[in-house]
């Protein structure tokens, strides 16, 4: 797991480490720039005939970048300066200016950035505090004019040596560290070297594509200990650690019985992605409630599933008889239901959506149709929620879930479509905040709220869980039936509503990923998510 921190909270870091801990700034200052300095040295691979300007501004970003030009410089590298005026300086700045003017390193008024091989992005960093306007911003416009140029010349080129690279310190001057945002105008690099911990700024859209490469660094901060660890992102050795466990004794109803009710007339697809993804993330017995016209494909995709089926008046879209008692015994076999993935919203859709959300002591998870339902009809997500009765029956004996009573009941899973649905809010607002949007839904809602896209949020109102894995490859239909398939059978195992959201989403992401190695991101379908989770959980275990 990696915390990743806003703006303030890395000024606390760096304020902790300097101030009450006695760590010199200058010394943290040092081992930051000598990561920068040996990225740009393992780039350009000891061509100390390389052409390198340092474009600083006046606060401590900028010192690291003349710390920088310093390094390079006494390493024989061709190294000028170009210092912004637009704002005060720091005392380190002052320190670090002093040792350069000492040294004759060259400071430059008007340069030609096309002349340099390399360009250091020392302008604004963590500090960042308004829109780039005047001299930075024609800087920062200037830089990315003459590096864009080379760029698209060294994408067909896998050898990036010899064209100019652009390395950011920190993070790109003109990203917002705490939200992503670009802040007017951004240098577009190609490798951020970046101290301690990410930010948001490096994590989430449109900033993620200004970064490149990022490369994290140590460089000796310490942990404070109220340092909010609230947002945080998961690597490949989290999934080991967090899957649920399989008793060696454990039968099938140990790992917990998925009910997914999915597809109608028209979408049969989405109700076999979505079983077949809980059966192969390892839920012990995986039930299907569709549409009669589903029932063959449902069989043939996952052969594995019990299937129940319905059927509608093809005129008025309600159930042609009652199924009351079918759709009840359903509920009540399950542990939990995921209800959604091409159900239509149709009356009968709108009937199922009711059902389950007035069941107890039931986990829910919501997608796709169920979430424009419950937009429409002002559907409330727990109907049982004040009045929920751990001790009762329905369940089957799934220990973690009747042990963890603070857990929520419900996940819903909007991509950002169905969010604005949900939430009335514009599309742009939620793209534009969607940490903020998340957390919120999840508080007012009392629930899990997976808001997915190409970063995909994970908040139960208080953790905020960040995607990084996955790819443009999964922008094809199915995707998110798949998702909700494997977060539903990783909550019938026993994981909580947030764990099982945080983690499905990731390996989600994982099984992607090696999807699209195998498949390509052009060719690969939504089926081949669910036929990469058993890669995903090998490597992870080691097995
Ligand atoms: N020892 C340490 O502390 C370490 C720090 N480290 C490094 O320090 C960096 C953070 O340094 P920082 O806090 O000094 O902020 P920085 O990003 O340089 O910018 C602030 C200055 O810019 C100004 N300004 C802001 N926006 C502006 C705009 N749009 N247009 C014009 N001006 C603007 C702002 O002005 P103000 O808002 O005060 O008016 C202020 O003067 C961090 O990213 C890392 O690289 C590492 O070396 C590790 C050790
Ligand atoms: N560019 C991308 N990078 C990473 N993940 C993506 C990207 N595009 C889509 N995804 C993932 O694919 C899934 C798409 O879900 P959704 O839009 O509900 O698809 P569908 O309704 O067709 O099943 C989500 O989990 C989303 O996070
Ligand atoms: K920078």
């Amino acid at each position: 797991m990696r915390y990743v921190l806003d703006a303030a909270s890395m000024k606390n870091v760096d304020s902790y480490s300097i101030n009450t801990l006695g760590i010199p700034s200058v010394v943290l200052m040092e081992r930051a720039a000598l990561s920068v300095t040996e990225a740009i040295e393992s780039k350009v691979k000891g061509n100390i005939h390389t052409d390198i300007i340092c474009v600083c501004g006046r606060g401590n970003n900028g010192a690291d970048g003349l710390a920088v030009a310093r390094q390079l410089y006494l390493k024989g590298y061709n190294v000028d300066v170009y210092i912004i005026n637009s704002h005060a300086s720091t005392k380190e700045f002052d320190i670090q200016l002093n040792i350069i003017k000492n040294l004759g390193i060259e400071c430059i008024n008007s340069p030609d950035f096309s002349k340099y091989g390399v360009i250091v992005d020392a302008l604004f960093g963590n500090g960042l505090s308004r829109e780039l306007a005047g001299e930075a911003r024609i800087v920062v416009d200037t830089i990315n004019k003459c590096s864009t140029s080379v760029r698209s010349q060294y994408t067909q080129n896998s050898d990036n040596n010899g064209n100019r690279l652009v390395v950011a310190v920190d993070i790109p001057s003109g990203i917002s560290a705490s939200t992503g945002v670009v802040m007017g105008s951004a240098v577009n690099a190609d490798i951020t070297v970046t101290f301690g911990f990410e930010k948001i700024g490096h994590i989430l859209y449109p900033a993620a594509s200004y970064c490149g490469k990022i490369i994290r660094k140590d460089i000796g901060f310490a942990q404070y200990p109220d340092m909010t660890r609230d947002i945080f992102t998961y690597d490949y050795s989290d999934i080991s650690d967090m899957l649920p466990l399989r008793k060696p004794d454990g039968n099938k109803g140990t790992f917990g019985k998925a009910l997914v009710i999915a597809g109608s007339r028209l979408y049969g697809g989405a109700a076999v992605l979505s079983s077949r993804a809980a059966a192969r993330i390892g839920a012990g017995l995986v039930r299907t409630l569709t549409h009669i016209s589903n029932r063959t494909a449902v069989i043939t995709g996952n052969m594995e599933c019990i299937v129940d089926t319905y059927d509608t008046d093809e005129e008025c879209g309600d159930f042609v008889k009652n199924t009351e008692t079918l759709v009840d015994k359903c509920i009540c076999w399950a542990d939990v239901v995921c209800i959604g993935p091409g159900l239509s919203m149709e009356e009968s859709a709108v009937k199922l959506v009711r059902s389950v959300s007035a069941k107890k002591n039931i986990k829910k998870l919501y997608d796709a149709d169920a979430l424009n339902i419950i937009a429409q009809y002002k559907i409330e997500l727990d109907g049982s929620n004040d009045d929920v009765d751990y001790e009762a029956g329905g369940n089957s004996g799934n220990a973690s879930y009747k042990d963890d009573m603070s857990d929520k009941n419900v996940v819903v899973t909007p991509h950002i479509g169905e969010m604005s649905r949900l939430t009335g809010l514009d599309i742009a607002v939620i793209k534009n905040n969607p940490i903020d949007t998340a957390r919120t839904y999840s508080r007012e809602h009392n629930c899990v709220c997976v808001l997915k896209d190409a970063r995909t949020i994970v908040s139960d109102g208080e953790r905020v869980y960040i995607n990084m894995s996955g790819n443009d490859g999964m922008a094809t239909g199915g995707s998110g039936d798949v998702l909700s398939g494997i977060i539903t059978g990783l909550m019938a195992q026993g994981l909580t509503t947030f764990e099982a959201s945080a983690l499905g989403v990731y390996i989600h992401g994982c099984a992607g990923d090696e999807a699209a190695l195998s498949n390509g991101k052009y060719s690969m379908v939504a089926g081949d998510i669910i036929d990469n989770i058993k890669n995903v959980l090998i490597k992870a275990r080691g097995e």
